[in-house]
């Protein structure tokens, strides 16, 4: 059983560890799934399980409430305290630091500082004992035992001042982590709550987005959100799609064009039939899956965990060395030495680090998701940079995928050769089929009755026409059915050649015309290549289509490699091969690409907001049909990367610092502590600036 919690207090890896440490024992408990920038928790259990896990998070004095799956996207907002408690515990922390300074009387120092400490941590204290007794030594127990510490060495000042910066620290880190969980918050409020919806008796009423059942048909003014997605049933405008695709550009809108939620109508009105219900629109699908990414670890958080779990024993652990050993060993000063100690144990909170990568891996998602890139777990957002090659499928990908009939050579003068390939292209929707039907209807052929159709992977269609057992499709099934000839290769070679396709009509003994499709390349398709290359990633072109027409095509948009005559099989295997020499991603549509696409490091699906799967299946959902869009999924890797890092080293760069400086004797508690706020804020910080790639 898979239950969901929201958890109103974890919102720090703080609290992760802590509830991992105390679910994680407990025998009814199978799986564990921390999103603390939902503030959800998912829990595999037995059944009847709940309850004993609600009392165990409470025991850790936090609370939990079930959550639906939708509502999961709307975090409830940190409860606010009031900050008066934490101006005046300043004040007197600074009171004791003065009356110390100018030598007055230890007695009034002490009051004032014991008095702040109370005042603002009182908090802390309660987690740190929460942690301890839990056996787990997170940032509030080092914290708790750092300032006891001070007190118990009657270093008055600096316990009250380490007890109010730490507490300074944690509401501006909370404060940040709001503001990654509002960029993604951000998206879900781009659809409207409220739309105008025809009512039985013609009337229009505005009602909630959420009542509007699939099949109303709803009416949008200019200037206006859209708030479900449908079908333009009436009038027609201009669109901008840009919160679903990413792409500025206003999208014209006619009578039977698809609309999507969060988009904006700029310049007509029209009405439109409601096709999903406002919790299963694209966008609320785009926002839920960008959640579920979040919650799955990326490669360098794990590692950073794993560290962070070796780190903090080990400084801790040194810290008790340093409190004890040279006064023991060597009679150094006890009073000094603890001290010293005291100071190692704010070092040894991770915070910053543990932190940084979260917010860094949120903020890379929710940048992909404005440019209409929907990334579906921080891996790929981390992985993306390190792609050697990547393998497109032609139809579609790097076509148009809407082919023309251009040339029609009729073999066999005593047959109505349109009309036979009319009749059995219209009962496919394969693109090269619905050429040769377009066509025919355009001519206005009569479509004959098809009886025992059948499609043929890769080969294309069969069926019994008035009496005979017809063929349409490329040359490999003509081979395989022993009708060709060396003439007839020679014609088709040269159409081929020219970037066509040609497909043929035969019966079982002869064949009886040759029909050319032309595809158009898409205009970014060139572009597209062209900014990968300068990326460093190699392009090759994998496509069911004949070798002649794959490597014209590819030449035409200039990618290094063309294989053509690929079944799924050769697809897949094609895929292996290039796996030899690094990582590869794929891109294509059709099930002719789904093993490939499987076996791909990076599976990518194109004009995933039109689909229904896409979004689901693909690891990177490119909303749009714009290849252009890889490549800045590639930047984006890199920059997150790149922040990754530099976060990292801050981080750590800062703890080395401060280790340093404590075992020469120049490092304070308080100096500590603002160093950790200071980097915590730094790394935050540096994080969010992903979210204005
Ligand atoms: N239903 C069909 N109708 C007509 N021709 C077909 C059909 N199915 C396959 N073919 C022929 O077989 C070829 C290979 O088809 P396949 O579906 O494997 O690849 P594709 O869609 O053309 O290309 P890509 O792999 O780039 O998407 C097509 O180019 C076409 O010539
Ligand atoms: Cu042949």
């Amino acid at each position: 059983m898979r239950s969901q919690l929201r958890i109103a207090q974890m919102d720090c890896p703080v609290e992760e560890a802590l509830i991992r440490k105390k679910l994680g024992g407990m025998a009814a408990v199978q799986g564990l799934e921390f999103n603390l920038i939902q503030r959800v928790l998912t829990v595999v259990h037995t059944p009847d399980a709940l309850p004993a896990i609600e009392a165990a998070i409470r025991s850790l004095s936090m609370t939990a409430e079930g959550v639906t799956a939708h509502a999961a996207a709307v975090a409830a907002p940190a409860p606010s305290k009031p900050w008066w408690p934490l101006a005046v515990s300043g004040g007197l922390a600074l009171g004791a630091e003065i009356v110390h300074w100018l030598q007055g009387p230890e007695w009034l120092s002490a009051v004032m500082a014991l008095a702040a400490i109370a005042l603002c941590g009182i908090g802390t204290y309660k987690k740190g004992w929460i942690a301890l007794k839990n056996g787990e030594l997170n940032i509030n127990a080092l914290m708790t035992i750092a300032v006891t510490g001070a007190v118990l060495i009657r270093q008055w000042p600096e316990a009250a001042m380490v007890m109010f910066l730490f507490t300074i620290a944690e509401l501006i880190e909370a404060k940040s982590l709001d503001r990654a969980r509002n960029a993604i918050r951000g998206l879900m409020q781009l659809a409207p709550e409220r739309a105008t919806m025809l009512q039985a008796d013609g009337q229009w009423l505005e009602v909630e987005a959420k009542a509007v059942p699939i099949g109303a048909v709803v009416r949008v003014k200019p200037g206006e959100r859209i708030g479900l997605d449908g079908v333009l049933v009436g009038g027609g405008s201009t669109v901008n799609q840009a919160p679903i695709t990413g792409e500025s550009i206003p999208v014209d809108k006619v009578v039977g064009d698809t609309i999507f939620a969060g988009s904006i109508n700029i310049a007509g009105s029209f009405e439109y039939r409601v096709t999903a219900a406002a919790s299963n629109s694209t966008l609320a699908r785009i926002i839920h899956a960008i959640e579920e990414a979040q919650g799955a670890r990326a490669p360098t958080q794990r590692f950073v965990d794993r560290f962070a779990r070796i780190y903090t024993p080990l400084v801790f652990a040194l810290a008790l060395a340093v409190a004890l050993l040279p006064p023991l060993l060597m009679g150094g000063d006890w009073y000094a030495w603890i001290y010293k100690a005291l100071v190692l144990l704010v070092i040894a909170c991770p915070c910053a680090l543990v932190i940084s990568t979260p917010v860094t891996i949120v903020s890379g998602l929710a940048a992909a998701a404005r440019h209409g890139i929907l990334v579906k777990g921080g891996v790929y957002l981390e992985e993306g940079r390190r792609l050697s090659w990547l393998a497109l499928d032609k139809t579609g990908t790097i076509t148009h995928g809407k082919p023309e009939l251009v040339d029609s050579v009729i073999l066999d003068a005593s047959v109505d050769a349109m009309q036979l390939a009319t009749s059995l292209a219209v009962r496919s929707d394969h693109p090269v089929s619905l050429a040769i039907a377009r066509a025919g209807k355009q001519s206005n052929v009569a479509v004959l009755p098809v009886a025992d159709f059948s499609a043929l992977l890769g080969r294309g269609v069969r069926g019994q026409v008035a009496g005979e057992l017809l063929h349409l499709g490329n040359h490999r099934l003509i081979e395989e059915l022993g009708v060709c000839s060396p003439e007839l290769e020679q014609r088709l070679f040269a159409l081929e050649e020219a970037g066509k396709t040609v497909i043929l009509l035969a019966t079982e003994r002869k064949v009886l015309a040759l029909f050319a499709v032309a595809d158009t390349v898409k205009d970014s398709s060139r572009e597209a290549v062209k900014a990968l290359h300068a990326l460093g990633i190699r392009t090759a072109m994998l496509t069911g289509d004949n070798s002649h027409t794959a490597a014209a095509i590819a030449r035409q948009v200039g990618m290094d490699e063309a294989r053509g005559n690929q079944l799924p099989e050769d697809k897949l295997k094609a895929i292996e091969s290039f796996a030899q020499m690094g990582r590869v991603g794929m891109v294509g549509d059709g099930i002719n690409d789904a093993p490939a696409l499987a076996r791909a490091d990076i599976g990518f699906a194109m004009g995933a907001a039109g689909t229904d799967t896409a979004i689901e299946t693909a690891d990177v959902a490119l909303m749009d049909d714009d290849l252009r869009k890889i490549a800045r999924f590639v930047q984006l890797s890199h920059s997150t990367h790149a922040v990754l890092v530099q976060n990292i080293s801050l981080a750590l760069g800062i703890k080395a610092v401060f280790l340093t400086l404590t075992l020469m004797g120049l490092g304070t508690m308080w100096m500590a502590v603002f160093a950790d706020m200071g980097a915590a804020l730094l790394v935050v910080g540096n994080g969010l600036r992903l979210l204005r790639k």
